[in-house]
């Protein structure tokens, strides 16, 4: 488990090279810069960004197939995990949806900062969004399992790979869901937190 902002740093230095953990501490002073002018994430998170924001995201990528085709994020917000994920699978497409204005316009703004060519931001409601079949989609405190999947069914696949960072209540969402689709998914153990999960699956999502 991650305890504390220098293990958070060593874990990143796993997967990321001396460019894209000096991108990172760019990310990290402007995110609390504009987390003055909108809340974008909790208060009390600041003080780990690493450990909250960046590597929560970042694990998710043991759980990604070798061969992507390209990555959803929906609800993306502050970026995570999709921000962090483009950067350190550089070559993999990655699209960040979002809503709300002022998030949009900070979401393009660290796109740019980051030098990201790999990640798009689709600034509309995700069921405005158009379909695409995605080999990734991903979601961290988006919506209950049983809506995102709703909300996302369209943009899946037979190899579509399922990666949702859920918290204490990942377990309880799968039980939650009809069995057909209880059967797709599984939980790993988050390394951020010993209360959280990961929700891991594969395939296509016909109706939820
Ligand atoms: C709680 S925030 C989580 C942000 C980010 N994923 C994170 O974990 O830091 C949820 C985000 O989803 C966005 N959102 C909610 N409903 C949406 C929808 N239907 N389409 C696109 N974005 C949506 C909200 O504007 C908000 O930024």
């Amino acid at each position: 488990m991650i305890a504390d902002e220098k293990q958070a740093k060593a874990y990143l230095r796993e997967y990321a090279d001396d460019s894209a953990m000096s991108r990172l501490s760019k990310l990290e002073v402007a995110l609390r810069e504009e987390n003055d002018a909108q809340n974008l994430v909790s208060n009390n998170s600041l003080h780990e960004m690493w450990k909250r924001h960046f590597v929560d995201s970042a694990q998710l990528l043991k759980h990604l197939p070798v061969q992507i085709g390209s990555i959803l994020d929906l609800g993306s917000g502050a970026g995570f995990p999709g921000l962090i994920i483009a950067l350190l699978r550089p070559e993999t497409p990655v699209t960040l949806v979002e809503s709300r204005a002022k998030r949009i316009e900070w979401l393009k703004y660290a796109v740019q900062l980051m030098e990201l060519k790999n990640c798009a931001v689709e600034g509309a409601r995700v069921e405005l969004v158009g379909t695409h079949p995605y080999g990734v989609i991903t979601a961290r405190a988006f919506a209950p399992l049983l809506k995102l999947l709703k909300l996302s069914a369209r943009f899946s696949t037979s190899e579509t790979v399922w990666v949702l960072p859920k918290g204490k209540s990942a377990a309880q969402e799968i039980r939650n869901l009809p069995p057909r689709l209880r059967r797709m998914f599984h939980v790993e153990q988050s390394v951020t937190s010993d209360d959280a999960g990961i929700i891991v699956g594969k395939g296509k999502v016909e109706r939820a």
